[in-house]
């Protein structure tokens, strides 16, 4: 296409929301109008999908759950009064704590105000709260957050290190919708035991997120922690930024949640229009479709090109490739249905894999994410008449035009600045486009039966461990592998014994090999 063609196709393709002053660009994806004609039937169903959803249907059929994040910003979208008086008491609930805590109305023990925030959870519980608190943390937060999602010995003890004599006036926000994730868990014993090594309460100062009855909620109220919010079973975790979970953190940080909710709020009502051309979500989706066959063939690369927007792409990995990523559709037909994603942020990118992406294999798409304002106050000029934003905006550009030349395709999506209003709207925008998706490929978006097979085979290793330290217990004399294995009938998972009792030498947990390392059929295992 020549540049006059392509400028008429972008002109054609432009989408522009006056209200949100935000504009998506497909123009560089190349479908031709014959491939927009064959989806038009499928958009229509994937748009009355949409409003059942909204609706209040069971849209999460094998877990028998409404799908309910999008009443979150609008309360009157909810299908039964009751829900709407619930999603309006929990933020009434937040705000109230929030600005208890900031007036020092709530304080810590001994101390006049909070100071910090230790925020425990994983998955949706962690990763909408870290994309926020990175995109728009004020300058000088009314309290510093801290986050610990992993079970990672190590990783805890740094993020305790990190907040040092703070402990005494940090907040533990313990974040977990079922209540019994054991990485959760695990970060909030972990955070106890280090608040109780210091002499400190940790009941008066902790607050659980979590759903009704949880083994969290259990634990929260037979310990009188400061408080708890409820989670409702109709948010799932990777939909739950603008639910309690995303919104206590940002609220604490003094992070403007109306406006949060707000821009989610515009950019819903803009995606529901029943035509692709003017739903950027529709045309995000009617792109990925077009991009990956419908099949996930290509991955999405997102780059944004700000610092602040840098875990957006953490957080979509979760949103889509836990929603869409399903080995059955709807019918139960197998289909290993996905889009991989990826990326951290532009131009920094470009110094790591944009050589592969320009040169290497074609298997990809682009989303640029570009943010008009540059900075608050004035800019130095580092070139006579440039200025380092300039170089930005030249280098998304840049990319762009290099990629396109060489036949990859690229959205672009433009923000006017990264304010609240606008993060809740690319929450929103992405978060329909994931629901139209799923609705053009027929797979339920809402559940996550894979994640639940490794929880398992977890569950599964660390019961064999105990066996195994049983069967060295009962020994008189060290033990080769396969002796192990077989005195605890379990020859077929010699490996992960060989692992376990690896892991425990490494830890100085009283297991003793000797032996040649290399050939672990030779090594002779005890407990000391
Ligand atoms: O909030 P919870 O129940 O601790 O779950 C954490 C995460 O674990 C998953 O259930 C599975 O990975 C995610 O969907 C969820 O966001």
């Amino acid at each position: 296409m020549d540049n006059a063609a392509l400028w008429q196709r972008y002109q054609d393709w432009l989408y522009y929301d006056q209200n949100l002053g935000f504009y998506l660009d497909v123009s560089r994806m190349r479908f031709d109008d014959a491939f927009v004609e064959k989806m038009r039937n499928k958009f229509a169903k994937a748009f009355r999908d949409m409003e059942a959803l909204e609706g209040g249907a069971i849209a999460n059929p094998d877990e028998d759950r409404m799908v309910g994040h999008y009443w979150l910003r609008d309360p009157d979208l909810a299908p039964t009064s009751e829900l709407k008086q619930e999603i309006i008491h929990a933020l009434e609930k937040v705000e109230t704590f929030a600005s208890k805590v900031h007036s020092g109305e709530i304080h810590p023990p001994d101390a006049e105000k909070f100071t910090d925030i230790l925020s425990i959870g994983i998955g949706g519980s962690a990763l909408g709260p870290q994309f926020v608190a990175q995109a728009l943390v004020p300058v000088n937060p009314p309290l510093n957050i801290h986050f610990s999602d992993n079970t990672d010995p190590t990783g805890i003890d740094k993020t305790i290190a990190k907040i040092g004599d703070r402990l005494k006036t940090t907040l533990v926000v313990v974040i977990s919708k079922s209540g019994g994730t054991p990485e959760t868990r695990n970060g909030m014993l972990e955070a106890k035991a280090a608040f109780e090594a210091r002499n400190l309460n940790f009941s008066a100062r902790a607050v659980a997120i979590t759903g009704y009855d949880s083994k969290l909620e259990n634990i929260a109220k037979s310990d009188r922690w400061l408080a708890t919010f409820p989670m409702h079973d109709w948010v799932g975790g990777r939909t739950s930024e603008l639910s309690v979970v995303g919104l206590l953190d940002a609220a604490l940080q003094g992070i403007n949640l109306r406006e949060l909710l707000e821009g989610a709020k515009a950019m819903d009502a803009t995606t529901r229009r029943h035509d692709l051309k003017t739903n950027p979500a529709a045309l995000l989706a009617l792109s990925w479709y077009y991009a990956g066959n419908g099949k996930g063939d290509k991955d999405m690369v997102v780059l944004p090109y700000k610092d602040s927007l840098l875990l957006f792409s953490r957080y979509l990995q979760q949103l889509v490739m836990e929603s869409l990523g399903k080995e059955k559709d709807l019918d139960g037909n197998i289909v290993h249905q996905g889009i991989a994603v990826y990326g951290n942020k532009g131009s920094t990118d470009q110094h790591a894999y944009v050589q592969q992406l320009r040169e290497g294999v074609p298997n990809f798409f682009i989303t640029f994410i570009e943010v008009l304002h540059d900075r608050e106050g004035t800019s130095i000029e580092v070139e006579p008449g440039v200025t380092s934003g300039d170089y930005l905006s030249g280098l998304l550009q840049g990319t762009r035009q290099a990629i396109y030349e060489n036949q990859r395709d690229s959205i672009t999506v433009t923000i006017p600045e990264v304010n609240p209003r606008m993060v809740g709207a690319l929450i929103a925008l992405y978060e329909r486009a994931v629901t139209l998706y799923a609705s053009l490929i027929n797979i339920n978006a809402y559940h996550q039966p894979g994640v639940e097979a490794g929880k398992k085979a977890a569950a599964s290793v660390l019961a064999l461990q105990n066996k195994v330290v049983d069967a060295l217990k009962r020994s008189t004399k060290p033990l080769a592998l396969v002796e192990i294995a077989d005195n605890i009938d379990a020859i077929a998972k010699i490996e992960a014994i060989y692992k376990i009792v690896r892991h425990l030498h490494s830890n100085h947990r009283g297991v003793q090999i000797e032996g040649n390392f290399a050939v672990p059929s030779s090594l002779k295992i005890s407990l000391q």
